[in-house]
Formats: structure tokens, sequence, C-alpha cells
């Protein structure tokens, strides 16, 4: 993990790279919508997210901020943030697991009204402790698949009692966040943390939903042969039809040079898989957590496993061949040695949705438990917020072509 130096302000960069957040920042910071409400982030404490921290309190809340995940902790962001009005960190560089969940309940202890989580950590902690009550907490925000996937599995059992904003599921996040920002980060890092060039390689691409599918676009563009594993019919039959080779993950094996999984599932790289692979293959992950690569499989197959360096262990098995596993089968774009997540304009527009919906949880109609697609006016707000500082104009419809599209007897229009 890169931590950053500068001195007085680790944001500083950042702001300039976050037009969105910069105009919600200001607009809040006129109108309060957040005033007397606490709201929870529980994410990547990185500097992307201290700047949805930041607007988010200039908008009147006050923000009660943790980790999700203990690796992608920066410490001089949290040391930043923490020193500001309005803000507590719950969250420090270096801490483990047994660390984060602590900080969890500390943070659950202040009873926010809002969540705005990465993953739904945070929401699982709520619930999975009988003696907390949900009663005054307005909402949830999730950002993330897994997340939402968490959050609809809570519904399905009859847990959720709060709403759950699904952000991933909006167009302004997943178009963009998925597929661009993690397809060009993720290889981006395997690239310069490996030195290795990947046109002419086999990439083999385990899920083929929004990441997956940035994943093998962005490999293919840089000159990789991609190979896409499925179980959805529907996302094998448009990888076949985008181009890729779809084959089952037994099949792929035998052919990829690296391997990336990005499916939000567990165990998708397993021992069958590993004792097919060739000399050298390197593996990785950018979908859920660590556990899409089953690790301690490899490390039971292995003579010798030793730390190559800084997000590169090699794997030596018993045949001589070599697996080299990076980031420890984490997140790569996320904790890899060299990892800044996801460029800060794709940020910019997830959590300026995160921050709209934090907004509508804290001051609009309440609305009933469960999980909620983002209200479509709010995703073409971010949308326009972020034309806008791209500085791009479209164009808009006349009266005559409304009425067109409006009606079912057009021959009177035209
Ligand atoms: N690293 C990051 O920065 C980052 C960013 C966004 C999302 N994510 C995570 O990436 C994961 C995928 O997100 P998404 O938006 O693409 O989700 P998605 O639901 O659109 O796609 C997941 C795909 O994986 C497939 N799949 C499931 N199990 C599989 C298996 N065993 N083998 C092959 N394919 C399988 C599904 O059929 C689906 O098509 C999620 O865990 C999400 O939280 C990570």
């Amino acid at each position: 993990m890169v931590e950053r130096h500068h001195a007085d302000d680790p944001l500083a960069r950042l702001r300039e790279r976050t037009p969105v957040l910069q105009t919600l920042s200001e607009a809040g910071a006129e109108d309060l919508p957040f005033e007397g409400t606490a709201v929870a982030v529980s994410s990547h404490l990185e500097p992307k997210t201290g700047i949805f921290v930041e607007t988010l309190r200039d908008a009147g809340a006050e923000v009660l901020c943790t980790a999700n995940d203990p690796e992608s902790v920066h410490g001089d962001v949290v040391a930043h943030l923490d020193a500001q009005p309005g803000i507590t960190a719950f969250a420090e560089p270096g801490m483990s697991e047994a660390d984060l969940d602590r900080a969890h309940r500390e943070l659950l202890d202040r009873e926010p009204d809002v969540l705005a989580t990465d993953g739904a950590e945070l929401l699982a902690k709520l619930y999975a402790d009988p003696d907390r009550s949900t009663d005054e907490i307005r909402g949830c925000t999730e950002q993330t698949t897994s997340g939402v996937s968490r959050a609809r599995a809570m519904e399905a059992d009859g847990v959720l009692d709060v709403p759950v904003f699904a952000v991933n599921h909006t167009p302004m996040k997943h178009w963009f966040d998925n597929v661009h920002g993690t397809g060009e980060s993720a290889l981006t890092n395997v690239m310069i943390s490996t030195n290795t060039v990947l046109s002419g390689r086999t990439v083999v691409v385990a899920g083929y939903g929004y990441v997956g599918r940035g994943v093998a676009t962005k490999a293919r563009a840089i000159g990789a042969n991609t190979v896409v594993t499925e179980v959805d019919p529907r996302k094998a039959i448009r990888a076949h039809m985008d181009g890729h080779r779809v084959l089952p993950m037994d099949e792929a094996a035998d052919v990829g040079d690296l391997f990336v999984t990005a499916t939000g599932n567990c165990r998708v790289l397993r021992a069958r898989h590993f004792e097919r692979m060739s000399d050298g293959a390197m593996l990785c992950n950018v979908g859920h957590r660590d556990v899409e690569v089953a690790v301690a499989e490899l490390a039971d197959m292995a003579t010798e496993i030793t730390d190559l360096e800084e997000g590169i262990t090699r794997y030596s098995l018993a045949d001589g061949r070599e697996i080299d596993l990076l980031a420890e089968g984490k997140l790569v774009n996320l904790t890899g040695p060299y990892s800044q997540g996801h460029p800060a304009a794709v940020m910019d527009s997830t959590f300026g949705a995160m921050f709209l919906a934090a907004r509508e949880l804290a001051v609009g109609t309440e609305r009933e438990p469960g999980v909620h697609q983002l209200p479509e006016r709010l995703d073409r707000d971010i949308a326009r917020l972020k034309l806008d500082a791209l500085g791009v104009e479209i164009d808009s419809l006349t009266d005559l072509q409304q009425r067109y599209l409006d009606a079912w007897q057009r021959d009177e229009i035209v």
C-alpha cells in the first residue's frame, strides 16, 4: 500500500479531481441537509473516501468513519480526518480483523442515523447483535455488489427492518466504477507489481458481470488473449458475443497465464484448478474480499511458500511448478503494494451517488424496509453534475420529439 506524504493535507490533490463532490460540498454547506444527522461511513479508508467523508461533514453531518477492510486503511488519511471537527475515525493503520470488529462495535455504540457502507459489514454487525436497536436508523446506502447481495440476503431472511439504497445498482455507479474503475486499476496493479507485459499472454477472467467485463475488455485492449468463465448462461453468451473465449474453469486452468477472479463468490479457484495450471501462472482477485481464491488449498499443495516481493507470494509445488499469488488473494487493486484503488474521476460519481442516497435517507420521505433502487432523478442529477464537470454538452429533446415519444398514434404528430 502506498502512503502519501502531503505533510499537511493528504486529500489536497484529490479535491481538484473530484468536481462532483466539490459541487455537492459547496451546495451542502449552504443548505446543511445533514444537520443533526450522524452518518456512519464504512469503506476503504483511503483518500477518495476521505473526500466523501469531508463532503458529508461540510453538508452538516457528524461523520463516524471506519474501515471495511483492515488492509486498506491509510494512516495519513485517518489522522487527517480524525483531526477535523465533526469527524471521528474508528480505524488505524495495521489494525487486525479483531481490532476492526471492536472499532465497528464502538462506532455502533454512537447510534448513527444513516449508514453508508461498502460491503455491508457494518449493517450485518448491527443485526448480528440482538441487543442493538435499529429503531432510530433511517437507513443504509450500500456501494458495492457484494454488499447489496448481503442486504438482499438479510431481507430474504426477514432480518432487515430499515431501507437500503442499492447504490451499486444505479447506472451512474456500476457503468463506470465496476467496469472502468476496477478494470483499469486491477490490471495496472498486476502489471506494475509483477513487472509483467500482458500483451500476448492469456488472461482468464472468472465472472463476466460488470467487473469481469471491464477486466476482460481492457485486458484484450492491451493485447492479451482473453478467456472468460461463467455460471450464468446469459453472461456466458454475452462474453462469447463480445469476442472472448468461454471455457469451464477446469479447461481455462490449462491455458491461463494470469487468472483474475471477479465473481463475488467463494472458492472459484481451488485445488483442482491449481493442479492443472502451468508453471509461472499468476493469480489475483478483484471480486470479494479474500475468499475467491482458496489460498489454504494452494498452501496445502505447496512444498515451499516464499514472499517473493511485496504483494507476491510464490507457492512452489512438489512437481516443480511455481504459482504466484498476488496481494494474498485480497483485492489486488485496493490492497496490492502499488494500489491506489479506483481513479478519483470514477469515485467522484460513485461517492456522489452515495451522498445523494444518504441525503435522501436523511431528509427525504421515509421508505419501507428493504432494498431499494436509487431514484432515477438522483442518478440523472449525478450524470448532469459529471457532464458539467467534464465540460461536455448534450442535446435536449424538442417539444415535438417529446410529444412524438409520448404518443402512441404517432402519424398525427409528424
Ligand atoms: N475490487 C474492486 O474495487 C471492486 C469494485 C466493484 C465491485 N467489486 C466486487 O466485484 C465482484 C463482482 O462485481 P460485479 O459488479 O461484476 O458483480 P456481478 O453480479 O455483475 O457479476 C458477478 C458475475 O460472477 C458470476 N459468477 C458467480 N459465481 C461464479 C463462479 N463460481 N464462476 C464463474 N462466474 C461466477 C456471476 O454469474 C456474475 O455474472 C463483487 O464482489 C463486487 O463487490 C470489486
